[in-house]
């Protein structure tokens, strides 16, 4: 297999994009301050505060799961409870980080169509299980922007459910894994999505925007973040080389490189669709916002692609296969995607 191909299985799968990496050899320049303490990473930090129009708290670790487990449990304690979608990330794909890290703070699943929570889905969980001593408390809402399925929730969406959860006492996480998609694609500023629609701590994910590795941990509500670098470290989350996760995120940021990537990426996905709906047969699962495309093919379509070593995942537990777009897929590989399928098809 060439592995050198572009697939459609993760954003994830994609490498370094060339602003990333010319910052990280900006940055491999000599000797610097470890665990944080050099130019790169206040820098880095300073330009999250430009870009989010407010004095934040930011910190960056290593990985996706990590930034959600660690941000929620700032949130809520052992006894508490997290509200977020069935088909969240952290519930499905984190193997019980949250609830480890948190000391066992529980989920709470709601159901909600494309994969967003709704006022009413929430007020299920607050209304309808024991809210005496007996039952973990209600304290965070956790969604996803743009969500696992490839939606967006509007600006309408995310206000009822700032009010709602300000009714409850409760605080809002966002795992922000492709929030530069949901930025490009909402075409609202980073600030309108986020504190000023209520959310208290933002992940912002890095490697699915063009960096090897690497999130950001925004506290809009600094009070929150406190002691967080300890819950870090304690985590095994503090980089001692902190300039080569920084570094690149201002990359990203300095250039503008984070919103052309996302861009570029959600493109994909709308040439891709376009294209598979072009083919009869073929059922396009959830309205496509960002870079995902859920697609209903059929089992031999399946079986060839996979026999012509296409990788795609079919796991996300609503059936159908993902494909993913990335900053650097082609409209070739897209277009050879297709000519495969339609092949399989006939
Ligand atoms: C929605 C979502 N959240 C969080 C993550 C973080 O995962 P990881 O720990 O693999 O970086 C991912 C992974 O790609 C994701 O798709
Ligand atoms: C789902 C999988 O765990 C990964 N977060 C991805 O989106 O590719």
């Amino acid at each position: 297999m060439n592995f050198n191909l572009e697939q459609f299985a993760s954003d994830n799968y994609s490498g370094i994009c060339p602003e990333a990496w010319e910052y990280t050899l900006k940055a491999n320049q000599g000797s610097a301050p470890a665990y944080g303490n050099d130019q790169w990473t206040q820098k880095a930090s300073d330009k999250f505060r430009e870009l989010f129009e407010i004095d934040c708290e930011v910190f960056f670790v290593f990985n996706g799961t990590a930034a959600n487990s660690l941000s929620l449990a700032a949130l809520c304690q052992s006894y508490h409870s997290i509200i977020c979608h069935e088909n969240s990330h952290i519930e499905t794909s984190e193997c019980g980080a949250p609830e480890f890290i948190s000391n066992g703070s529980k989920l709470l699943l709601a159901e909600g169509e494309n994969g967003k929570l709704t006022t009413e889905s929430i007020e299920a969980l607050l209304l309808g299980k024991r809210s005496d001593i007996h039952y973990p408390k209600r304290k965070v809402i956790s969604l996803t922007q743009a969500t696992e399925l490839g939606t967006l929730y509007s600006i309408d969406e995310l206000a009822a459910i700032k009010e709602l959860a300000h009714k409850h006492d409760l605080k809002i996480h966002m795992d922000g894994a492709r929030f530069a998609n949901a930025v490009v694609a909402m075409n609202k500023s980073p600030a309108e999505i986020t504190w000023k629609s209520g959310i208290d701590v933002l992940c912002f994910c890095g490697s699915k925007n063009g960096m090897a590795l690497g999130e950001a941990v925004i506290f809009f509500n600094k009070e929150l973040a406190e002691d967080f670098a300890y819950r870090c470290k304690q985590a095994g989350q503090l980089a001692s080389k902190m300039r080569f996760i920084s570094a690149p995120w201002l990359g990203l940021l300095e250039t503008g490189a984070w919103l052309k990537n996302a861009r570029h990426a959600n493109q994909c996905a709308e040439y891709l669709e376009n294209e598979l709906l072009k083919i009869a047969g073929i059922e396009i699962m959830f309205t496509r916002e960002v870079n995902a495309v859920y697609a209903n093919l059929p089992e031999k379509v399946v079986t060839s692609l996979r026999a012509k070593n296409w990788l795609f995942y079919s796991f996300l537990g609503v059936g159908g296969v993902r494909l993913m777009c990335s900053w650097n897929t082609t409209q070739a590989r897209i277009d050879e995607l297709i000519q495969d399928i339609k092949q399989a098809i006939v």
